[in-house]
Parts: structure tokens; C-alpha cells; sequence
């Protein structure tokens, strides 16, 4: 069996007196698809933060394709191949569609503007580009000005920006949210999509439970900073202690057992 992709070991953030992600043993296999789900403020976006790297945990180990990366900031991470959504804040806005995509693909490659008059290199990137734009279905909209693009097609472009960057592992925090409910359909067809290549590790947080049910493999549950459960769709949604959880129940008793 190939190796674990994404583990954690005791994995613990505290603000002050607050635990927000509290000892979570965490595994992730290559090419599967896993959500994240939990109720608010359960520390969802927390452990993304503690796998990407924006936060250093108080405890525990982060461990990627074998290597731990606990000690790893954010770019060397990205380096490795950890890609997350909604981070980039480098959609240019004044560029067009295919432009943005352009860019990240150029800057992956490492080839400099000047060498940009090798006229082979830059079909070559030109053509990549414009297949990740048709990837999140936004060849149509490719010469448009990105600023010019609704909330959900700005979404895809940022995953396209993404791809760019050939992560193994995506992290997707709420990808539909802010999104008009026309809008949902078409970035949940961009995501199956995605795992559909059969290329990607994807762990998506989201809390549109029928989405989540459709698109993964596995679900993994927090509450309270603690992973109350990691199974599959199937077990989870018949999973006593889960339910109790999001219905404030009988938790306290179900995870000291
Ligand atoms: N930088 C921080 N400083 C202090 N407390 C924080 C910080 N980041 C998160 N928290 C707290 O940690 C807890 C977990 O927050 P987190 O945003 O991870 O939850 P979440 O499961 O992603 O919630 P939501 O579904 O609402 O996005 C919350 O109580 C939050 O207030």
C-alpha cells in the first residue's frame, strides 16, 4: 500500500485557556477524498491552518508523505505539494481569466518573462493555462477581467490558480461559502470533477451535509477540538456519539468511553 499521505499525531492548539484543536490523531490516504465537518467552532478551519501551516501547534506532529513538516512554514509546505483554496489573495484583478492562470503556471514552471520569447515554452504554458480553465469550466469566460467575474467563478478561478501549483493534497475550507445557491451547483460539478482525474488527495471542510455525503470517500467528525469519528458517509450518519454531537446531546459521556 502506498504511503499515508496526511498524518497527525496528538495534533493541539491552545489559545490561551482554549483548546481549539485537542490531541487529534489524523490520517489521510493518497488519492482519497475526506471531509471535515463539526459544528461551529469546533476547530475545523484551526487544523487546516495547523496542516497548512499558518499556525504552529502547541503539541503533536504534522507528517506529510513521511516527512514531518510540524517546523514547516507555509511556503516550504507548498512547496512539498500541501495546495490550499482560498488563501491566494493573488487574483489580479485588473488581469484577464486565462492572464491570472497564466501567471501561476509560469511561476510553477520557473520560467522567466524574458525567456517568455521561446516561443515552445510559452505554448506550452499558454495550453496548460487554458486546460485548467476548462478543468473549472471557465474556458468561456477566459478573456474576461477577473474582477468582472461573479463570486462563484472567482472561486474557480482560485482553484485553477491552485492546480497551477500541482499540489498533491488540497485543502478546500467551504468552498460554496458566500455563494448564491445558483451558484453551488456548478463549483460542486468543478470539485467532482477534480477527484474524478484520480490525481489529488482532497480534504474538504464544508458544512452542506448532502454535499459532503456525495462527494467523499470518508468523513471525519471534530467537536470541541476533538476527532469524535473518521469512517465512512454510511457510518458516520449512523454514528450515535455524532449525532448526539449535533444535537448537543449526550457527548460529554459517549467520547470519555
Ligand atoms: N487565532 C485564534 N485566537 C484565539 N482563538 C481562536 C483563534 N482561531 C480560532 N480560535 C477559536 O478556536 C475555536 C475553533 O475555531 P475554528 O474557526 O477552527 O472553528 P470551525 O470549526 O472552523 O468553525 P466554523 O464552522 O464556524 O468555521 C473557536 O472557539 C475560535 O474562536
Amino acid at each position: 500500500m502506498s504511503e499515508t499521505m496526511l498524518q497527525t499525531k496528538g495534533l493541539t492548539i491552545q489559545f490561551g485557556g482554549h483548546v481549539a484543536v485537542n490531541r487529534v490523531d489524523f490520517r489521510l490516504e493518497p488519492r482519497t477524498f475526506k471531509s471535515i465537518i463539526g459544528p461551529n467552532g469546533a476547530g475545523k478551519t484551526t487544523f487546516f491552518n495547523l496542516i497548512s501551516g499558518q499556525l504552529k501547534p502547541t503539541a503533536g506532529t504534522v507528517h506529510f508523505k513521511g516527512t514531518d513538516i510540524t517546523g514547516f512554514a507555509v511556503h516550504e509546505r507548498t512547496r512539498l505539494g500541501i495546495g490550499r483554496s482560498f488563501q491566494i489573495t493573488n487574483v489580479f484583478p485588473n488581469l484577464t481569466v486565462l492572464e491570472n492562470v497564466r501567471v501561476a503556471v509560469q511561476a510553477k514552471s520557473g520560467v522567466a518573462f524574458r525567456l517568455l520569447s521561446h516561443y515552445r515554452k510559452f505554448s506550452q504554458i499558454e495550453e496548460q493555462a487554458a486546460r485548467l480553465l476548462e478543468q473549472v469550466h471557465l474556458a468561456s469566460k477566459a478573456e474576461q477581467l477577473a474582477k468582472n467575474l461573479s463570486h462563484g467563478d472567482k472561486r474557480k478561478l482560485e482553484i485553477a490558480i491552485l492546480l497551477a501549483l500541482r499540489p498533491e493534497l488540497i485543502l478546500l475550507d467551504e468552498p460554496t461559502a458566500g455563494m448564491s445557491l445558483e451558484e453551488v451547483p456548478s463549483i460542486i460539478e468543478v470539485i467532482r470533477s477534480l477527484k474524478a482525474t484520480g490525481e489529488h488527495t482532497i480534504l474538504l471542510i464544508e458544512h452542506k451535509i448532502d454535499m459532503v455525503l456525495d462527494l467523499s470517500d470518508s468523513i471525519a467528525v471534530l467537536f470541541n477540538g476533538r476527532l469524535l469519528a473518521d469512517s465512512t458517509p454510511d457510518e458516520i450518519m449512523n454514528d450515535e456519539r455524532v449525532q448526539s454531537a449535533y444535537l448537543g446531546g449526550l457527548y460529554e459521556d459517549s467520547i470519555k468511553g
